[in-house]
């Protein structure tokens, strides 16, 4: 008997309708309901029909595990999805925003504002296809990416998640969703969810929409604009997702004019979905439901009917799945959510897993396995790097530029706590949710690509994490590389008002490069523009933006060593105070440090 929802050679939309009619009111409310790793277990996605699961922010089977192990983790789960009644598979969500980063061994790619900097839409097209190839290698089929916010302010804690301030340059970077998704064919329908197929990954358009214009760049804040502005500024990204075929958009924590974007019907439905014309899914953020009362995760009941009703399809529960079931049943069974409601829901859902797939291959593709962290993928995230850093200062004198560097020199400090600090060189969402200190995974710090640049040449390479001016008296170095900047940060964690460089980084500057008179080249490593005294610009012979480079640290020596010429722009504009914040490159008072665009090259 032909089972059409089972017939990969039907139309997806009859495979839907069929599906559909089949389904009891609990199977489909179970495909609504998305949960954390921590929580599921076979028999739970068995006989709740549980529609996905997700990986949080560094939760992980254990400890370094690898693809394999992620893979083992993810088809033991799906298998529990395969033996319900109707065998509706799982979708597996992880945040694989810079590479497949929570799993040990992967290649990390520059975060978004070091993306940003490269222009380079085609670059960040295979950084999508890399990570699409290096994510399903764990099984996971499921990307949290890209995050397309334009983010107006740097004191916001997700600034590094974003392109830029610029919506143009966002919009060029959601070449993302076709690196992840793969590239429609012509004829593909408008807004309609795609997957090319088991290299590929489900994208989420995030977090929709405003999130990177909050006031004073509160994350999780308040949007204060009127709807031309929403739209001409932080909503146009999200038309090129929607025509890109991207299969999901997650809405954001943050409000618009003080109402929730998790419970506004008018712009998750009226605008998304009616007016863009997005088939896809509605996500929720984790615990946004929770968060709409106070104290966190009180009258739930009340916000599963506001976020439903105004348009969310898929929750993010993660953990209280048994409460988000009963009440959402309790809304159905009341009337105060209609079955239309929750058909379209559960429809988008369907038609996202039939687009993906997932039915044909809903387990892992071990053959994926040696392509994890393997040197072409290397060899891209170096290239990005190279397109990613900034030259913001070369030589005192124009004249005589202090950069490419001389990989004979006679000797040559590194120095910093960024100098040999590969988690700081990934920031956040790298092995663990925050990113942490130490070498996390396999990669290459600075202070590992100086020496290998330099090789065997006769220069002495002295490294000192926190060097004094009674430690380099007398040591003679040809010139100083002093790389400073931010410890990994993640959402509201990364909320700052002061941004000055952290671990007294201009104070190091200034010792090595005017107490000790050292020719020196300065380089930050931060998700963002941080203060710069003029006097430390002064003090420095060459100054460089590496922002979040990821793992392949010879990306960054490839060009100070002028092997690869500068090609970065700034994504952002770098205030000169923060009282000048936010700062808008379309006003007469602008008046930056460096304004966004700039970025000089080495050798001209
Ligand atoms: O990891 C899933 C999502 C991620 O895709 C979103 O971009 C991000 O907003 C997000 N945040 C959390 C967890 N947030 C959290 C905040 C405070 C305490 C515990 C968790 C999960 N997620």
């Amino acid at each position: 008997m032909n089972v059409v929802y089972k017939n990969a050679n039907e139309p997806i939309e009859a495979r839907v309708k069929d599906l559909l009619s089949r389904m009891t009111l609990k199977e489909k409310l179970g495909q609504m309901t998305q949960i954390e790793r921590s929580v599921a277990t076979p028999a739970a996605i068995r006989d709740l029909c549980i529609g996905s699961v997700l990986s949080g922010g560094g939760s992980k089977p254990f400890n370094n595990a690898t693809s394999a192990d992620w893979a083992d983790m993810v088809d033991g789960l799906q298998k529990g999805a395969i033996d319900s009644r109707l065998g509706i598979p799982i979708f597996y969500g992880s945040d694989a925003v810079h590479g497949n980063n929570n799993v040990y061994g992967t290649t990390i790619f520059p975060h978004n504002v070091g993306l940003g900097a490269t222009r380079d839409p085609d670059l960040v097209e295979k950084i999508g296809a890399a990570t699409a190839l290096e994510t399903r290698a764990s099984g996971v089929q499921y990307a949290f990416a890209p995050c397309i916010a334009v983010c107006k302010d740097p004191r916001w804690g997700r600034c590094y998640e974003s392109y830029g301030e610029d919506t143009q340059l966002v919009r060029k970077m959601t070449s993302l969703v076709t690196g992840l998704q793969g590239k429609p064919p012509q004829d593909h329908p408008y807004g309609y969810p795609y997957v090319a197929g088991r290299n590929n990954v489900m994208a989420s358009a995030k977090h929709y929409v405003g999130d990177g214009g909050t006031d004073k760049g509160k994350n999780e804040g308040n949007t204060i604009i009127d709807y031309e502005n929403l739209e001409k500024i932080h909503m146009l990204p999200y038309q090129d997702c929607i025509s890109k075929g991207v299969c999901t958009v997650m809405a954001s924590y943050s409000s618009w004019n003080g109402t929730k974007l998790h419970s506004h019907r008018y712009l998750l439905t009226d605008i998304l979905k009616e007016k863009l014309g997005f088939k896809g899914i509605v996500i929720s953020d984790w615990e946004a439901l929770d968060r709409f009362h106070s104290p966190h995760g009180s009258n739930y009941r009340s916000a599963v009917l506001s976020a439903v009703n105004a348009g969310v399809d898929m929750v993010m529960v993660p953990f209280r799945y048994e409460l988000f079931l009963e009440d959402l049943s309790y809304l159905v069974e009341s009337g105060e959510i209609s079955m239309s409601r929750i058909d379209d829901a559960v429809e988008r859902i369907l038609r996202v897993k039939f687009a993906a797939k997932l039915f044909e291959y809903p387990m892992s593709d071990r053959s994926l396995l040696d392509i994890v962290g393997c040197k072409q993928h290397r060899e891209l995230a170096r290239e990005a790097v190279r397109k990613s850093l900034v030259l913001l200062k070369n030589g005192k004198d124009p004249r005589k530029p202090f950069l490419p560097l001389n990989k004979n020199a006679k000797k040559i400090l590194v120095a910093g706590k960024h100098a040999d600090d590969l988690g700081y060189q990934c920031g956040g969402w790298t092995a663990t949710w925050e990113g942490t200190s130490g070498r996390i995974t396999v990669g290459t710090t600075i202070l590992d690509a100086v020496k290998e640049a330099i090789g065997n040449n006769n220069t002495e390479v002295i490294y000192e994490e926190n060097p004094t001016t009674e430690s380099l008296s007398g040591q003679d170095f040809s010139y100083a590389i002093v790389a400073v900047g931010e410890a990994p940060y993640v959402e509201s964690g990364g909320d700052n008002s002061d941004l000055t460089i952290p671990f007294n980084g201009e104070e190091l500057l200034k010792l090595v490069a005017s107490e000790s008179g050292i020719p020196t080249l300065g380089i930050l490593i931060s998700g963002r523009p941080l203060v710069l005294e003029a006097s430390v610009v002064e003090a420095l012979d060459g100054l460089v933006a590496g922002w979040l480079p990821g793992s392949e640290g010879n990306g960054i020596t490839d060009v100070i060593f002028g092997d690869y010429e500068f090609h970065g722009k700034l994504p952002v504009s770098w205030f000169k105070s923060v009282d000048q914040l936010p700062m808008d490159s379309q006003q007469n008072l602008y008046d930056p440090l460096f304004p966004i665009g700039y970025g000089l090259k080495c050798k001209n």
